[in-house]
């Protein structure tokens, strides 16, 4: 794995790349696009700079190795791509597959929870929507279908509400479709029901450590059955607990009981217990919380002996969990080994929430380092906070950090993730977007100013599209509204745009220029491009670079 030198572009320190996450190049520019509202006059002079310095590349769909281009991007597919420099077939593709040749309900996850299908119950905890990022319902429902196809008896689903990667509101048509699902199964001798929930950023679906209580709630919920709220109809319970506008992702957790106010299905020994999410970040920690035995992140009051499966595994290097139903993306000889096997030195910084994005995604989903000497991982405590109330989140603190580094002399690359655009642009708040766009825009300046003072080179990219549009729309882009308020009808989720992908500084050679043959380049020829500017010419197994 030896590196070549470039031949045009010298190996000048530092080489910058910066990732803004969730900002799209949306061809929609009007009121509702944070990202064409906001004033952002860094990434406008990039752009202003021209096509030989300034393009978009795909950030969605096939070209990401999503399902269908229908798909919008991601981070972890995002990431992935950028550090692998490689289209590979993502998560949710390997799940459609594994269901369709029906390998799901062979392979040794499910021979392994099986067994309990005749007399214990077999639980589903999954983020309920067709979102795509985490899960869909339709693999869900495979699943279930599956099971009760193999003699399952018993089954009962702790439902996430979601509102983030799907329309806010949305929950109810989910949890609809649910409850019909699993009464349809009483005609094969299962009993199905909902036992328990609560919104994705209420409960269970913390990542990267930011607030262990979120899954700690989810716990009580889902195992013990304890939660404030107890309803003995799941439909009535989202009704109930949205009543006072608390949007879908919120929801606190409920528990379902019977008549006597006694949970339905609480999770005991010998239960089969499946994470129905195909993405990793937001479920390792419930996944630890089900299968360590050594656990003090919270107090668990009981822990089951259970046949813990999920999805995939979440953690090829924790092996977290042991057991899975799909083998999860083989994502090797990413850029971070290219580099460390050379011995070139990176420094990588995010907040909290996009940490594990420029490490562990980054690097093909591997918690930990390459060489522990030559890599620097920062991580900037992200608030507890929604983070429309505090839309500046924590870049100014990422940027000193980038600084800092930059100013070392210490490292080949400098690699930061600014998670605003994204964070804020979930929230649906089209004003705390804007603000988090400037923000962003701002801090890239003093990053940028810096690479030029330093006479280095640097590279600006996003992950996936989100703040580019903040409202739904019909098929002819026109705003939707509610039709009760006449309020406009937030977008909450990533969008479908292509991103950016500035390169310059000082020490690129005035011959460098974007190629104008890779017209449908997507996030994977970005490795190629930073490797370039490093000074090297990228391995010929990578998507190629976009400069010539
Ligand atoms: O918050 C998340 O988990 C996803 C949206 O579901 O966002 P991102 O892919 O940007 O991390
Ligand atoms: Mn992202
Ligand atoms: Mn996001």
């Amino acid at each position: 794995m030896e590196l070549r030198a470039h031949g045009t572009i010298p190996r000048k320190k530092p080489v910058l790349v910066c990732v803004l996450d969730g900002w799209g190049e949306n061809a929609i520019e009007d009121e509702h696009n944070a990202v064409h509202v906001a004033k952002t006059p860094t990434m406008d002079g990039l752009k202003a700079r021209g096509p030989s310095r300034y393009r978009t590349v795909k950030a969605h769909g096939t070209a990401v190795g999503l399902p269908t281009d229908a798909d919008m991007g991601n981070s972890e597919v995002g990431h992935n791509a950028l550090g692998a420099g490689k289209v590979i077939a993502q998560g949710a593709s390997l799940v459609d597959i594994a269901l369709e040749t029906k390998n799901a309900f062979s392979d040794a996850g499910w021979s392994y929870i099986k067994p309990a299908f005749a007399n214990n119950t077999l639980h589903i905890i999954a983020l309920l929507s067709d979102g795509g990022v985490h899960s869909r319902t339709d693999q869900i429902f495979g699943m279930m279908r599956g099971a009760v196809a193999d003699g399952c008896k018993r089954l009962r689903v702790h439902p996430l509400t979601d509102g983030r990667d799907v329309a806010d509101g949305t929950c109810h048509e989910y949890m609809e479709k649910l409850v019909a699902e699993l009464d349809s199964y009483a005609a094969q001798g299962c009993d199905a029901k909902v036992a328990s929930g609560g919104g994705r950023m209420a409960v269970t679906m913390d990542r990267y450590e930011a607030d262990w209580a979120m899954v700690e709630r989810g716990w009580r919920a889902h195992v013990l059955g304890d939660a404030p709220n107890k309803f003995t109809c799941p439909k009535e319970a989202l009704k109930e607990l949205k009543k006072d506008g608390t949007t879908d992702q919120y929801i606190a957790p409920f528990v379902i009981v019977d008549e006597a106010g006694k949970a339905v299905g609480t999770i005991e020994d010998d239960d089969a217990v499946v994470i129905g999410n195909f993405r990793a970040d937001r479920v390792v920690e419930i996944s630890k919380a089900f299968e360590y035995v050594d656990f003090n992140e919270f107090d668990r009051v009981r822990f089951p002996k259970t046949k813990f499966v999920g999805l995939m595994q979440y953690d090829g290097d924790l092996k977290l969990p042991a057991n899975y139903l799909v083998p999860p993306p083989l994502i090797e000889r990413t850029s971070g080994e290219w580099l460390a096997k050379n011995g070139l030195k990176t420094f990588a910084c995010s907040e909290t929430q996009k940490f594990g994005h420029v490490t562990f995604f980054w690097n093909g989903n591997r918690s930990g380092y390459f060489n522990e000497a030559l890599e620097t991982y920062v991580e900037i405590p992200s608030d507890n906070v929604p983070f429309n109330q505090a839309p500046l989140m924590k870049a100014r603190e990422i940027t000193a950090a980038g600084k800092e580094a930059l100013l070392s002399g210490k490292y080949d690359v400098v690699r930061v993730n600014y998670a605003n655009p994204d964070m804020v642009g979930h929230t649906g708040d089209m004003k705390a977007t804007v603000a988090a766009c400037e923000e962003c825009d701002a801090c890239v300046k003093e990053l940028l100013d810096l690479v030029e003072e330093l006479g280095g080179m640097f590279l600006v990219t996003a992950d996936h599209g989100n703040a580019d549009d903040m409202v739904q729309r019909d098929k002819k882009g026109n705003a939707l509204t509610d039709k009760a308020t006449g309020a406009l009808l937030p977008l909450t989720s990533h969008t479908l745009a292509p991103v950016p992908v500035a390169i310059g500084g000082p020490a690129l050679p005035e011959s460098v220029k974007f190629r104008d043959d890779l017209p449908d380049a997507g996030l994977a020829n970005v490795t190629a491009t930073y490797i370039n500017l490093m000074g090297f010419q990228a391995p010929a197994e990578m998507e190629p670079s976009l400069i010539a």
